[in-house]
Order: structure tokens, then sequence, then C-alpha cells
């Protein structure tokens, strides 16, 4: 499969435009809880720096107190005022944690909803994109490790860096090459981290189609739509065996990335203990030949181990999870830049009838056209039923039909509007459609049915529920709906599950419920048995009379109740006409006509 506009194999996005985008989100969503947890971040890094200082100055007092240069209220005062200090920084502490954590919390809802708003305004083409599942896939891991950067970012802006340029700076006060070599120990392992993010980077790229493929067959295994297949065909065995191999290609890709990083990470610790070492001997030779006081000697060793221990947390444990994270992350953003539709609002009526002029299409990344040079009108108040062999391009000119997708070459007016100027919610306000792939939604009847029009009234929506189930042939009083039109739909929830035959009737009910202009019906009776289908479709001649209607149907008896029957072949139109003039014109509907009698004739 080629790659294409959506796939995740786009140019690589840096760390700063990662961060460019995350702090909008940080500032906008809660920025005074953001602005007070960093203010107390600084504080807290402050107050280590403080700690240190008051350190030296204490045990300067205490050499000099033994010299008697100092009385000992001084010795006092200072160790009083260290440890007020460290309560501070403790308090501190707990609150920049607390805070923090409430901000994390609050940030994830605020992304989770800016995630699932973002997918609902996708351009639906995007979704013909096999690469866009790994996208969503790792998108929202993503959004909660950005959460992880983001704090991270801000942590070592607000505590870390004001920390250890302090430190520097106290330790350039002290001897200069003290201080270079604190930098000296912390660019190899900064580097290590680097390479460490690459590598995970890399990682999260391969790994995204074997996980995909590792849950879907999960699913094959576990899922309830599957398990009769998979057990009575005896494909358990089949999926098991592809079960652990996509494991076992997953365990091996994550154990050596792991390897090299961990290698790596070890090589330069021993460069950051090489260097804590080297501090401790310059430390001591610089008291020795007294270019230090004691005290500062004192303050320094007390404070270097915990620097050295806070440096190996930034780097590996912040900075390491940081660049790790950073490939999920940049899925997170580019899911985020993904194309949505856009187009102005606009007040159109489906019902109006549709134009096509001209019009091509090619799915995202296909070879070929899936249709090409279709010129079709749907006029006001007509019924057409569009026809053809499999893959000839019914379902395709459907979705340009409705303005689900754009053509890639033509125009497409519905109601007169071009669907390439008006927003997707102005096209599809007054469509409504059954497809045969419906879903079966885990709730009530009547939430199954209102769910096409939830806005409506209290008062329409009774009325219109009860003229769906009714249009739709729902017997809502027969003992399958114990609890009419409350009865929930799963037995999951403790309800009923229905037949196949009966899922289809609650899928055309919901087509029905919605008020609309134009109706689609996307070979909605597949479930229903052919004399169940023909009242069906009888029936819906009659509700459709006044409506501008869609049927797709490899049914071709059913075609005829259409004022106009559009026969497709290969992405082309082929023929169109009513059925009398299509069989006189004894083309390829006409022999799809005899065939499929013949079948029916052969069964009899
Ligand atoms: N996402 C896609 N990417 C690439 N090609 C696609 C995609 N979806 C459909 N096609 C191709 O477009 C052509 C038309 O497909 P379409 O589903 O519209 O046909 P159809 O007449 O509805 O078929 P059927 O009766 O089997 O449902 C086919 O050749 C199909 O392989």
């Amino acid at each position: 499969m080629k790659k294409n506009d959506y796939a995740s194999a786009g140019k690589p996005i840096s760390l700063f435009t990662v961060l460019r985008m995350l702090f909008p989100f940080a500032l906008a969503s809660f920025p005074v809880l953001f602005l007070l947890t960093n203010a107390v971040g600084i504080a807290h890094g402050a107050s280590f720096g403080l700690n240190t200082f008051l350190s030296q100055l204490f045990f300067d007092s205490v050499t000099k107190a033994v010299s008697q240069q100092t009385g000992l209220s001084v010795v006092l005062g200072l160790a009083a005022a260290l440890g007020a200090a460290t309560i501070g920084s403790e308090i501190l502490n707990g609150l920049h944690n607390f805070m923090g954590k409430t901000y994390y919390r609050k940030m994830i809802g605020y992304l989770s909803l800016r995630m699932n708003e973002k997918a609902s305004r996708l351009d639906p083409i995007v979704y013909e994109s096999p690469e866009l599942l790994d996208d969503i896939n790792k998108a929202n891991e993503g959004m909660t490790n950005s959460l992880g950067l983001l704090f991270t970012t801000v942590t070592i802006f607000t505590f870390y860096i004001p920390y250890f340029i302090f430190m520097g700076f106290y330790l350039y006060t002290l001897k200069p090459i003290l201080a270079l070599s604190l930098i000296l120990v912390f660019i190899p392992v900064v580097i290590s981290q680097l390479i460490r993010g690459a590598v995970f980077a890399g990682l999260e790229d391969q790994a995204a189609p074997i996980r995909r493929e590792f849950e879907y067959v999960e699913r094959c295994i576990c899922d309830r739509e599957y398990y009769k297949e998979t057990r009575i065909l005896g494909a358990f065995a089949f999926f098991i065996d592809l079960y652990r191999s996509a494991l076992s290609l997953l365990a091996v890709k994550t154990w050596r990335a792991e390897l090299r990083t961990r290698l790596l990470e070890l090589g330069m610790k021993m460069v950051t203990l090489a260097g804590y070492f080297g501090i401790l001997y310059m430390l001591v030779a610089a008291m020795l030949d007294g270019e230090i006081s004691i005290g500062s000697f004192a303050a320094v060793f007390a404070s270097i181990g915990f620097m050295f221990g806070m440096m190996e947390e930034v780097i590996t444990s912040q900075i390491g999870s940081m660049t790790k994270n950073l490939g999920t992350v940049r899925n997170f953003i580019r899911f985020l830049k993904l194309p949505e539709r856009s187009g102005e609002e606009a007040r159109i009526n489906a019902g109006d009838g549709v134009v096509l002029s001209d019009v091509s299409f090619r799915y995202p990344g296909a070879d070929s056209e899936s249709l090409s040079d279709i010129t079709l009108e749907l006029k006001k108040g007509e019924t057409i039923a569009i026809v053809g062999e499999n893959g000839a391009g019914k379902t395709t000119l459907i979705k340009l039909m409705t303005g689900l997708y754009v053509p890639s070459t033509g125009v497409v007016r519905i109601g007169g509007a071009d669907t390439r100027n008006v927003s997707a919610k102005s096209v599809y306000r007054e469509i409504t459609a059954v497809f045969q792939k419906y879903q079966r939604y885990k709730m009530t009847l009547e939430d199954n049915i209102r769910i096409s029009d939830p806005d409506e009234g209290e008062r329409r929506s009774k009325h219109g529920l009860q003229l769906a189930v009714r249009k739709a042939d729902l017997d809502v009083n027969a003992g399958a709906f114990p609890d009419g039109h409350a009865t929930m739909l799963s037995r999951e929830f403790d309800g009923v599950d229905l037949s196949g035959g009966l899922w289809q009737r609650v899928a055309i009910a919901r087509g029905f419920y919605r008020i609309h202009g134009m109706i689609v019906l996307d070979e909605p009776t597949a479930a229903i048995d052919p004399i169940e289908e023909s009242n069906l479709y009888k029936k819906f001649a009659e509700i459709a009379k006044d409506n501008t209607a869609i049927i797709v149907t490899h049914r071709l008896g059913s075609a005829k109740i259409a004022d106009r029957i559009v026969v497709l072949d290969q992405g082309r139109i082929a023929e169109t006409g009513t059925h009398d003039e299509l069989m006189r014109k004894t083309g390829k509907y006409a022999e799809m006509f005899s065939a499929q009698a013949q079948w029916y004739s052969i069964q009899h």
C-alpha cells in the first residue's frame, strides 16, 4: 500500500514544534493553576540554592565558633535559619507535587475532549487511510505522554535550570574549574538521552503496525462477532499462532531498543561518576591549599551528592522519559494537525436534488480511479436506484452524493451547493441514511433510534419515534421488546439481544427518524428475507414518494420501485433508465437481471 498525505510518515516534527503546540493548550486550559504551579516550582528550586548557601554560613560559623572567633548565638541563629529553610523547602515540594497532580488530572480530561472533538471534525476521507489507524492508536498514548513532556519541560526550566545555574555560579565563585567540570559531566549524558529518544521514536513507528495487527488478532480470538467462526472452523489455533508471532516480534523489537539504550546509558553514567569524583578531588585539593574555606567545602560536599542525584534524575528519568516518549507525542501532534473538512455554514436542502458534473474519484494512495467521468442528476422528489456488480463503485458514488467525500475532479452540488465549499455539517443536516453495515448500539431501543436526531424536542421525539418504528415495521409490543421502547438492547447491560432481521429494522427506524430531505438506503435489507424485503421496499416507495431518495441494491427486483435506475460498471455509468427501458436495451442491466432471475428459478 502506498503511503498517502495522511500517513504517519510525514516530515519529522521537532521538539520545538511539539512544545510550541503544547504550551498554548497548557495556558488556555487552566492558566491560573498552570502559572501558580510553576511559580511554586521556581520557589522550590530557589529554596535548594538558599539551603546550600545557609549551609556554608552555618559550617563557617561552626569553625569560627571552635576557634572562638564567633559566639554560639550566631551558630544557633544560622542553624535555626537552615532548619526553617529546609522545612520551607519541604512544604514547597509537597505543594508543587499536589498542584502538579491536580493540573495533570484536569489536563487529561481537557486533552481527551480535544481529541474526540478533533476526531469528529476530521475529513472522513482520512479514515480511508490504513496509516490513520496507527496514528490514532499512537496519538492516544501520545496524549498522556504529551502531558509528561510538558511537565518535564516546565520543571526543567522552572526548577532544575535555576538550581543548576545557582550551583554553577556558586561553584564558579569558589573555583571556576569546578563549574566547568559540572558542564562537562552534564553534556555526554544529555547526548545519550537524545540518542535514546531517536531510538524509541523509530521503535514506535515500527511497533504501531505490529500492535494494530496484534490487537486485531486478539479481537478475532475474543470478540463475540468472531467466536462462532473461530471455534467451529477451528481457526482458533490459527489466530493463536498469529497472536504469538506478533507478540514475540513486538517483544524482540522493544528488547533490542531497550538494550541499545541501556548500554549507552551505562557508558554515560560512568562519565558522570568520573566527573563526580573529579569534583570531589578538586574540592579537597582546594581546601587543603586554603583556596576555599572549610565551611564552603562542607556545604558543597553535603550538597554535591544531592546535586548529582538530581542531575541523574533530571537526565535519566526526566529527559530520558521525555525523549523516549517524544515519538508518541509527535503522533499526538500529528493527529491534531490532520486535515479537517473546512467550508462555510450554509442552509442546504439536500431534498432539492444532487447534480454531479464530470466527477472522478480516487481513494488516497490508490493506483486507479474508483469513479470516472460521472455526470448524473438526482432531481427533487426523485428516487434512483444504483446497481452494479461488486466493486463497480456504488458505495463510493453514495459517499460523493451525500457529501461525505469530495470529488478528486469535477463538481458535486447538493441542494445547489458545491460540496467542496460548504461545511460537512451543512451538507449532512438534511440527509439520512441506512447502511448495510449499521451499528448495534448497546443502548435502549429508544436511544438506538433517537441517536440520529438527538436535538429534537420531547414532543416531536415521542411522536417521531412511534412513526419511525411503524415505518420500519417494528412490532414493539411483540415478545422481543419486554420493556417496549425502553428495552435495553444488550445482554451485557441486563437487556435482550435481537435477531439480525430485527436489528436491521432498528437501523432502518433510526434512518427514518431523522428529519430529512434526502434518504439513502445502502443495501439495508441484506438480513431480511426476500418477501419481507419486497414488503419493506414497497413501503419505502410510499415513504419516499415526497422525498429525494437513493437506493443501492444487489437485488435488482427491489430496484424496480425507483423512478430511474443507474447502472455502474467499473466506475462508470453504463446505462440509466427505468426497469422497462433498460430491459429493452438488452445491455448490462438486462444481463444482470436475467442472471438473477435464472438464479431464483433454479432455486425454485
Ligand atoms: N479505501 C479504499 N482505498 C482504495 N480503493 C478502494 C477503497 N474503497 C474502495 N475502493 C475501491 O473502489 C472501487 C469501488 O468500490 P465500492 O465499494 O464503491 O464498490 P461497490 O460497487 O459499492 O462494491 P460492493 O457491491 O462490493 O459493495 C473498488 O475497486 C474498490 O476496490
